[in-house]
């Protein structure tokens, strides 16, 4: 039976891959939280991966909070930075598949049209230099990976855009979003699907690609749909609000382009709004109702 460890496995996308595993009872997985496994530290994954042979190693942990890392800048580089480097050498010894993943943040937004894989990375902000030194390091040591840059990651799980609003809208607070970004809202269950397809193909078309939903909108506009598919566009006023203060830059434009992902892996997209709305009703109005 095939191994596969999931690291971070407590965070968003961890959580959207054990809720995926239940699918894939031909392998074993091995979720392992932060308080678990720590993926700074060399010696604790050397005795791991000593102590038992994986076949894929998909890396879920992160450190994630773009406004943060403005001040953590030393904490930032050593988990999204140099924790790949130990995993992808520790992977590269074992002969074991990395899967890892990035983000829009590596592109500073000047674009007009969607970023293709081999467009000029210029980050502008601390979490975004912090994953691109990940990203090559990961090149510069491993084989057998594959990145996966995406962007505006959301789930029903843990802190994100979609969560925040939601509760915003229970609570009947007034919403000021930005337009000032444009982006593709991405469900974190569709890029959990994708590195599965993948791994049951044993596609081994390894390198960098580009996953997002399809289609774009500014943040102002995925709160605003948020609202309308959970019902809740009465109860609370959403406003344009370009003036929202942030500590981190962020880039004005960050559309990724799909074609590499969808010619290697022959995956159809699915709309953002469309991924959305069968998000909600697959997991929160089931909830709730
Ligand atoms: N969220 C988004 O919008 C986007 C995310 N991405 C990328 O996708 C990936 C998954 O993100 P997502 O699930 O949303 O992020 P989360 O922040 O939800 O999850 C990250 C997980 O990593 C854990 N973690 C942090 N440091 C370590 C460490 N040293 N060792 C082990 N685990 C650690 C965290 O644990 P703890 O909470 O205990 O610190 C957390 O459980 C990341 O690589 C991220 O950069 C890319 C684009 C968009
Ligand atoms: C909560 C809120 C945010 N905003 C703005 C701030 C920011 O410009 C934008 C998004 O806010 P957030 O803080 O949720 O998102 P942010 O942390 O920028 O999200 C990013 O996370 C990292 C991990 C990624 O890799 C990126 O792809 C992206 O998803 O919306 C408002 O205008 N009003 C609000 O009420």
């Amino acid at each position: 039976m095939k191994s596969i460890l999931v690291t971070g496995a407590s965070g968003q996308l961890g959580r959207c891959f054990e809720k995926l595993s239940s699918q894939y009872s031909q392998f074993d997985f091995v979720f392992m939280s932060s308080s678990e496994l720590d993926i700074t530290n060399k010696c604790d994954l050397t005795h791991l991966f000593a102590a038992k042979d994986f076949d894929y190693c998909i890396n879920c942990a992160a450190y994630t909070n773009v406004e943060k890392a403005e001040s953590e800048k030393e904490k930032a580089f050593k988990v999204n930075a140099e924790a790949p480097k130990i995993l992808a050498d520790i992977c590269h010894f074992s002969n074991t598949t990395l899967f890892h993943f990035s983000t829009d943040y590596v592109f500073n937004g000047n674009s007009k049209m969607p970023y293709a894989e081999d467009d000029k990375t210029d980050p502008i902000n601390v979490y975004g230099a912090s994953k691109l030194k990940g990203e090559e390091n990961i090149r510069k040591s491993a084989d057998k990976y594959f990145i996966f840059r995406t962007s505006w990651l959301y789930s029903e799980f843990n802190h994100n855009f979609f969560n925040t609003i939601l509760r915003k809208a229970e609570e009947k607070a007034t919403l000021n979003i930005t337009t000032a970004q444009k982006g593709t809202p991405t469900n974190a269950n569709d890029l959990a699907q994708l590195v599965m397809q993948i791994i049951v193909s044993e596609n081994a078309n390894y390198g960098v690609y580009h996953f997002s939903n399809d289609g774009e909108a500014t943040w102002y506009d995925f709160a605003e749909a948020i609202l309308e598919i959970s019902g809740n566009t009465e109860v609370l006023e959403l406003n344009k609000d370009n003036s929202y203060k942030t500590v981190a830059k962020r880039p004005e434009y960050s559309v990724l382009s799909k074609k590499e992902v969808q010619q290697n892996f022959n995956i159809p997209l699915i709309h953002w709004r469309e991924s959305l709305e069968q998000l909600y009703n697959s997991a929160i109005s089931k909830k709730s109702s």
